[in-house]
């Protein structure tokens, strides 16, 4: 047997260490902010950016200079300290480097040690398999118990290798931390051998094209999205296993209407949320991962016409039913969600 008996799976891996959480908390995680805590002027912002984001993450993995991975820590610590994270309501999470770094016990330890009471994800990169999870989870629940918290630290696993692509059933599986996966398409094209220099989105290259015209003219063709299947599974892979699934990088900051639409297109099959690496996206992902007030309004119309959410109605030449029922009470609490930290909306999702 490979897997833990059900009793012991939500048992605490250490003496003294919290019992993991059985229902994920309900967040509103629109978008996992990336900051790169190294930099004074940019940690200086981090208030500000407490308020516009819906998760501030504390960077140390990639994008951070190897002579620069123990100043992101401390960093990373003092943010911890800079906002009454849980009383603001915004996430506060970090990402720390791969488990086979010479930084990723320092990271964990200090990290839990020194704001764990802050510290809501801890986002490990490049999970293989769910030994990873496993290895961390017993460590963390070492320091969790170490440190006496009281609430167990969640994990977000990046989706950023082939072999964890072909696992991402199990890694979602692998423990009661387990709060989310993230597609990281940069790291997941060098380790499959796509041949693209991109960070997400699309490419001009992957196409199809129409059949041959019979006068010979020009074909027309369209750019596919090359991360279609990736994120298809990863939805599907988190939501058999009640956790999240988020979009990840895009990285061509000046292209703010392609990084919109590869957003919403994960919105669409599934996704809670996506990173932003710059503030401009933190807007586009707002506008994305908040469902539109018409759509929120016609759900809202299934949800009354349909009471107790069985038998059929039709509402403007649709049929609706016990599943339309269901898809409307996913915007509709989405909605409830964004309208607690979102007046503007609130108000739009109410409107008439
Ligand atoms: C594949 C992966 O692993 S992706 C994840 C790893 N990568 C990251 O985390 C990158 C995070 N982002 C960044 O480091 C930066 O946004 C960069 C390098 C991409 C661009 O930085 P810049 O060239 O300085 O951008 P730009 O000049 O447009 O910045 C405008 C302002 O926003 C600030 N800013 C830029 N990025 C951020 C950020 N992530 N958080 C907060 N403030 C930021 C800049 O400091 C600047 O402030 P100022 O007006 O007070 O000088
Ligand atoms: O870490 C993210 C990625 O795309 O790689
Ligand atoms: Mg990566």
């Amino acid at each position: 047997m490979s897997q833990k008996t059900p009793r012991n799976f939500f048992k605490p891996l250490a003496i003294g260490a919290p019992d993991p959480m059985r229902e994920l908390p309900i967040r509103l995680e629109r978008m996992i902010h990336f900051v790169p805590p190294h930099l004074d002027k940019v940690r200086a912002k981090v208030p500000q950016m407490a308020t516009q984001a819906d998760v501030v993450l504390a960077n140390l993995e990639d994008a951070i200079p190897a002579d620069a991975k123990d100043a992101a820590r401390d960093g990373a610590i003092e943010m911890g300290k800079m906002v009454d994270w849980q009383g603001k309501g915004t996430g506060f999470w970090s990402r720390v480097n791969p488990l086979n770094s010479p930084w990723f016990q320092e990271d964990v330890s200090r990290l839990v040690l020194e704001a764990g009471e802050q510290l809501d994800v801890i986002m490990l990169p490049k999970v293989e398999g769910p030994w990873d999870i496993h290895f961390a989870d017993q460590y963390v629940a070492q320091l969790e118990a170490k440190a006496g918290l009281k609430r167990p630290i969640l994990f977000h696993a990046i989706l950023e290798t082939a072999q964890g692509m072909a696992l991402v059933e199990e890694i979602a599986l692998a423990s009661p931390r387990m709060q989310g996966i993230s597609l990281g398409p940069a790291d997941l094209a060098a380790d499959r051998k796509m041949k693209t220099t991109r960070v997400g989105g699309g490419h001009p290259y992957y196409r199809v094209v129409d059949d041959p015209n019979e006068d010979g003219s020009k074909r027309e063709s369209a750019q596919q999205d090359p991360w279609h299947y990736t994120i298809a599974r990863m939805v599907d892979a988190c939501r058999m296993a009640g956790i999240n699934a988020f979009y990840g990088p895009f990285g061509d900051i000046a292209d703010s209407e392609a990084c919109e639409q590869q957003f919403r297109n994960a919105f669409l099959l599934g996704c809670s949320g996506t990173w932003s690496l710059h503030p401009s996206q933190i807007e586009i992902a707002k506008r994305v991962f908040s469902p539109a007030p018409d759509e929120v309004k016609f759900a809202r119309r299934i949800l009354e016409a349909m009471p107790d959410g069985t038998g059929v109605a039709m509402l403007d030449g649709k049929m609706q039913d016990d599943a339309t029922w269901k898809q409307a009470k996913v915007i509709s609490d989405l909605a409830d969600l964004v309208s607690e930290k979102d007046p503007e909306l609130a108000k739009a999702y109410a409107a008439d």
